[in-house]
């Protein structure tokens, strides 16, 4: 089967071919239905924590189906849900071709245009990103969605200004000045969602501890703009939209808010 994408031949419909977990009962994205979610005490009495450092010279890349930052700097997370501390390996964005869609989660039935992925693995039990992927602990990723606004978000504006260095598959670049990735996450991080899922590409693991933040990041047009000048290939191939998997049955998982 040629390689997996988002088009009509190789699209999220025909991954079960190939991966066929995606047929699983701990699939990614799902639609986040508030009023279904069960506010656990538990996840207030033991606060997230969020202890990122700043990566001297990030690594920007075009992999061909999204952007992604690689993370060489001690970042880790704990608490809420998680067991052990988590360390950040990667972030990258899902966006639509138009401002009507783009985000994996949904939020009572409403997408938004982008949203953010902060990957985590359990360096406590494991010893890298390769070792935890496929266990049912392994991963722990922060989803956060964007809004549009008329002011640009600070934090990414570093990234967007530099998307078209890297517009081509397989081109790198490397961030010069330091880049704390905690300029990405939103002012309040006590309320999110979170459920037991997993990755909403292929391989599709079902590894991941999802944790969705209520509150957006605000983003400008012209940053949407950017990201939608991402090429697939070469210089000619079409660009990089709809890179986002829809929505997955809940099934009879249990979505727990942080708050009321
Ligand atoms: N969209 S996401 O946050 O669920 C996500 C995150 C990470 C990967 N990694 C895919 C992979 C690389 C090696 C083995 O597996 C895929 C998807
Ligand atoms: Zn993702």
């Amino acid at each position: 089967m040629a390689t997996w994408g988002y088009g009509n031949d190789n699209g999220p419909a025909t991954w079960v071919k190939s991966f066929p977990v995606a047929a699983g009962t701990r699939q990614s994205p799902i639609d986040i239905v508030p009023t279904a979610a069960k506010c656990d005490t538990k996840l207030t009495e033991n606060p997230l924590t969020v202890n990122y450092s700043p990566e001297p010279a990030m690594e920007l890349c075009n992999p061909g189906l999204s952007v992604k930052a690689n993370i060489k700097s001690k970042s880790v997370i704990k608490g809420g849900p998680l067991e052990g501390e988590y360390k950040l390996e990667q972030f990258h964005l899902h966006w639509g071709s138009a401002d009507k869609q783009g985000s994996e989660h949904t939020l009572n039935g409403k997408m938004f245009p982008a949203e953010l992925h902060l990957v985590h693995y359990n360096a406590t039990k494991y010893s890298s990103f390769g070792e935890a992927v496929d266990k049912p602990d392994g991963l722990a990723v922060f989803g956060i969605f964007l809004k549009i606004s008329d002011k640009p978000h600070q934090g990414l504006k570093s990234l967007t200004d530099v998307l078209s260095e890297v517009q081509y598959k397989d081109k790198s670049i490397n961030i010069k000045q330091e880049y704390n990735p905690v300029c990405l996450l939103p002012d309040n991080i006590n309320k999110y969602w979170t459920y037991l899922g997993s990755l909403t590409t292929p391989p599709l693991c079902e590894s991941v501890t999802w944790i969705v933040f209520e509150e957006p990041i605000e983003v400008s047009e012209d940053q949407m703009k950017a990201f939608r000048a991402l090429c697939c290939g070469e210089c000619g191939s079409a660009p990089i939209v709809d890179n986002y998997r829809p929505p997955l049955p809940l099934g009879n998982r249990q979505l727990r808010a942080s708050f009321q």
